[in-house]
């Protein structure tokens, strides 16, 4: 597993080691003994797996009190995959990281509790892969506008597909600091 540091401390690219032959290729895609020497969570309670069409944008979205750590990827199509700093305390607040997973990478992004995550469909499809640290809780969700200005991320597309709910989410200037992720 190559392991990359990026501009978010705490947000991580994993690459796992590939291992291809004549009839495709095998990965491990997570590890418990790997993610406890990288200081990774080792326990995860939910897995989820969505499928977009090309410029839907879901997110970006965060749970306030049961925050979850989670592990992205994408094992079919691509997506540019963004996480927010939304930690009050942090030196690098309303700060993003964006890269790109796709089926061809096999690139993961590990991000922690306290960020804002959502992404962005660039192939026709995209079946989006990843692990959370703890249960969905529809009560507890909070988001922010996918293109708040405050926060500045450089989508590839400009004309973002997004649900009722995205499309009505708040800038970061409007939440309160109690909406914001509990880091603990
Ligand atoms: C997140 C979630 C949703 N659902 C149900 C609720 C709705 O009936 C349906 C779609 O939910 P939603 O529109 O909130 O799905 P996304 O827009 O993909 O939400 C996710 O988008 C960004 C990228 C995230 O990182 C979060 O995991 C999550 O907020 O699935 C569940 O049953 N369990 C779940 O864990």
């Amino acid at each position: 597993m190559e392991v990359k540091e990026t501009p978010l401390p705490g947000v991580l690219l994993l690459v796992p080691k590939v291992h291809g032959d004549s009839r495709g290729f095998f990965l491990e895609s997570f590890h418990a003994k790997t993610f406890s020497r990288l200081g990774l969570p080792q326990l995860f309670v939910q897995d989820n797996h969505s499928r977009s069409v090309r410029g839907v944008t879901r997110g970006l979205h965060y749970q306030k009190r049961h925050g979850q750590g989670k592990l992205v990827r994408v094992v079919r199509g691509s997506v540019f995959d963004v996480a927010v700093d939304l930690r009050p305390d942090s030196p690098t607040f309303s700060r993003w990281f964006g890269t790109t997973l796709s089926e061809e990478n096999h690139a993961m992004l590990y991000i922690p509790e306290g960020f804002a995550h959502g992404f962005q469909v660039t192939s026709e499809s995209a079946d989006f892969l990843y692990k959370c640290t703890d249960f969905y809780d529809p009560q507890d969700e909070g988001g922010i506008l996918w293109n708040d200005p405050e926060v500045g991320v450089v989508w590839p597309i400009a004309e973002a597909a997004l649900s009722k709910k995205d499309a009505a989410l708040p800038l970061l200037s409007a939440v309160s600091r109690e909406d914001l992720p509990r880091v603990v």
